[in-house]
């Protein structure tokens, strides 16, 4: 086809490639791990899991019936876990910026050129943003959207601003489905207590040890 735009161009294919490249790095350890912390919170939270679960029996019917855009829309509460479980487990805990003019931060004379690290890990644990109860894993507090009063950047497990992640919206509707899908089927355990959780930063957060999440299959 064509191209219309006289500023367009074709990739080439070593574009092409380190592209996929990174939407591969970039997207998926980031998805597993994040998935995988979630159900570990509600093996290690039994009265969330069965309020998970009933939405999503209340709207997905048989095993078998796909998990639409439409139905996605409606699962309001897997929705809160994911950004409750992103709140308290971002699976990209620390971001670096380096600032290209000399800028003003907090009375201080930051030079050009400095190294920047924002730590979410921290900000979304902070009692004077998130209230008495941060270090709870309580998804409620997203019932009413975003945050309602709360800052836009409170909550950044995709960072912000232009070099945000650029597949937040994929994320969330993939990390709904595999949510909603394994809900639907299993019924998450564990021996590990949430007052245990050890981390390992390797850039992303891990665990410190496995995810020992039991599944029982439901009937
Ligand atoms: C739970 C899943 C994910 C999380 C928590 C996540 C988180 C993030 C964060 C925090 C950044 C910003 C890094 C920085 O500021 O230095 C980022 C960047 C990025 N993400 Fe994601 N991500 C996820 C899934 C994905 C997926 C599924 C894709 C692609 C399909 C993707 C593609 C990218 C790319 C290409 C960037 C770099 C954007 C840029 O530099 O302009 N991510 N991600």
């Amino acid at each position: 086809m064509p191209l219309t735009d006289p500023s367009a161009r074709h990739f080439s294919d070593e574009e092409i490639s380190d592209h996929i490249y990174t939407m591969i790095v970039a997207g998926n350890e980031t998805s597993a791990t994040q998935l995988a912390h979630a159900c570990l919170l509600l093996a290690m939270h039994p009265e969330v899991q069965a309020k998970a679960y009933e939405e999503v029996a209340g709207l997905v019917f048989s095993p078998d019936q796909e998990i639409t855009i439409e139905l996605m829309k409606d699962l309001h509460y897997v929705e809160c876990v994911l950004k409750e479980a992103m709140r308290l487990m971002p699976v990209a805990p620390i971001v670096g910026r380096q600032n290209l003019a000399e800028i003003m931060l907090d009375g201080h004379r930051i030079p050009k050129g400095s190294v920047f690290l924002f730590h979410f890990y921290a900000l979304h644990r902070r009692k004077d943003v998130w209230g008495a109860t941060a270090d709870e894993f309580d998804p409620d507090r997203f019932l009413g959207g975003d945050g309602g009063e709360r800052h836009p950047y409170a909550h950044l497990p995709f960072s912000g601003g232009p070099r945000g992640c650029i597949g937040y919206r994929y994320a969330m509707m993939s990390l709904k489905t595999l949510l909603a899908q394994i809900l639907r089927s299993y019924e998450l355990t564990t021996n590990l207590r949430y007052e245990d959780i050890r981390y390992q930063y390797q850039i992303s957060l891990n665990l410190a040890f496995p995810h020992a999440v039991q599944l029982r299959r439901r009937n």
